[in-house]
């Protein structure tokens, strides 16, 4: 829910106004997907008068709202899944003890075509659904100084872009639901890095276009700025940066995607590493070939997108969950 919708909601409880009640739960349901009075209505007709479930919903998305900012920080957080409900035959297949000790060891792990994250026609089938979704790919609200692509967000039956919607392929399906997996594999090997963790029903589905080195900066998926630096407004809209713990990435480019000519790497180093001046060694590249999958530590690692020379799709999950600092 926005921050708008918070307030005319908590207004709706104080004067008590049906007019500011009514526009909270639709702000509410608009950012969120759930439907509050619809719900509460609906569970409990018979007893209760249209005031009394008005009053219930507000308290219930006042507290949902509060917990979900207050635990993840995150508007993603208010639809998504425990890692149980998310698992996956192939991420489970794929998500080995050596792998899972390997993102605890070095805050990244990269599974490669040997690796069998996706065979030949199961790409091919995502790549054709990665086509026909591509007039809804949007820019991103971002500076376009720091990132060109563009994204949409996909679940594993829709695809969403706040206007349109239409119905992804099984091709693409098939992969979020993988991504989504990963993290129920995890935890089954063991991670403990994070715990407490929340699988968003949606992930980004991003194109750098390769027409112009379309690229992205240097930076942490998770944001660890405190308020008093960064300042309520920006803090508001980091909102669902904050809460990430890890980040999973499947690339849906060709499998025979040469670096050389086509640029688009990923590279990466650790949080704390030389900054992105220093010499290019001291960060590791990865070459975004489909079917590659990487996962890494969102607070550790930090990375950018070289630039690209052709066209370049990746579909990316950010987990999230608690960390225990030290
Ligand atoms: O596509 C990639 O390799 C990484 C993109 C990225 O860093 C991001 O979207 O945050
Ligand atoms: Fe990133």
């Amino acid at each position: 829910m926005d921050l708008g919708g918070v307030v005319l909601l908590r207004l709706g409880v104080l004067t008590p106004s049906r007019a500011y009640v009514r526009r909270g739960l639709s702000s509410c349901h608009r950012t969120t997907g759930f439907d509050i009075k619809r719900s509460v209505q609906k569970h409990y007709k018979s007893w209760l008068s249209f005031d009394a479930a008005m009053a219930a919903a507000v308290v219930t998305s006042c507290t949902l709202h509060s917990y979900a900012t207050y635990r993840y920080g995150g508007r993603d957080v208010m639809d998504s899944q425990i890692p149980f409900a998310c698992r996956n035959v192939r991420s489970d297949a794929t998500i080995t003890e050596n792998v899972t000790q390997s993102l605890s060891r070095e805050g990244i792990v990269v599974l490669e075509l040997d690796d069998a994250v996706l065979n030949a026609s199961e790409l091919k089938s995502a790549r054709q659904d990665v086509t026909a979704a591509r007039h809804l790919l949007v820019t991103t609200g971002n500076d376009s100084n720091v990132r060109q692509d563009k994204v949409v967000r996909v679940n594993s039956t829709v695809i969403l872009d706040e206007e349109k919607e239409g119905l992804t392929g099984v091709g693409l399906m098939f992969c979020v639901d993988l991504l989504r997996g990963v993290t129920h594999s995890l935890l089954e090997h063991g991670y403990i890095e994070s715990h407490t963790h929340l699988v968003p029903r949606h992930v980004q589905l991003a194109e750098y276009g390769g027409d112009d080195g379309e690229h992205y900066v240097s930076h942490l998926d998770a944001c660890l700025t405190s308020v008093w630096e960064m300042g309520l407004q920006s803090y508001m809209q980091s909102r669902d940066a904050r809460g990430r713990v890890l980040t999973c990435i499947l690339y849906l480019n060709p499998s025979d995607w040469d670096v050389e000519t086509s640029g688009g790497a990923l590279s990466y180093q650790h949080v704390g590493g030389a900054d992105a001046d220093a010499d290019a060694s001291t960060w590791t590249s990865i070459s975004p070939r489909g079917g590659t999958m990487v996962i890494f530590d969102s607070r550790r690692i930090v990375h950018r997108v070289e630039p690209c020379y052709s066209t370049r799709h990746a579909l990316t999950c950010w987990i999230m969950g608690q960390v225990d600092d030290v």
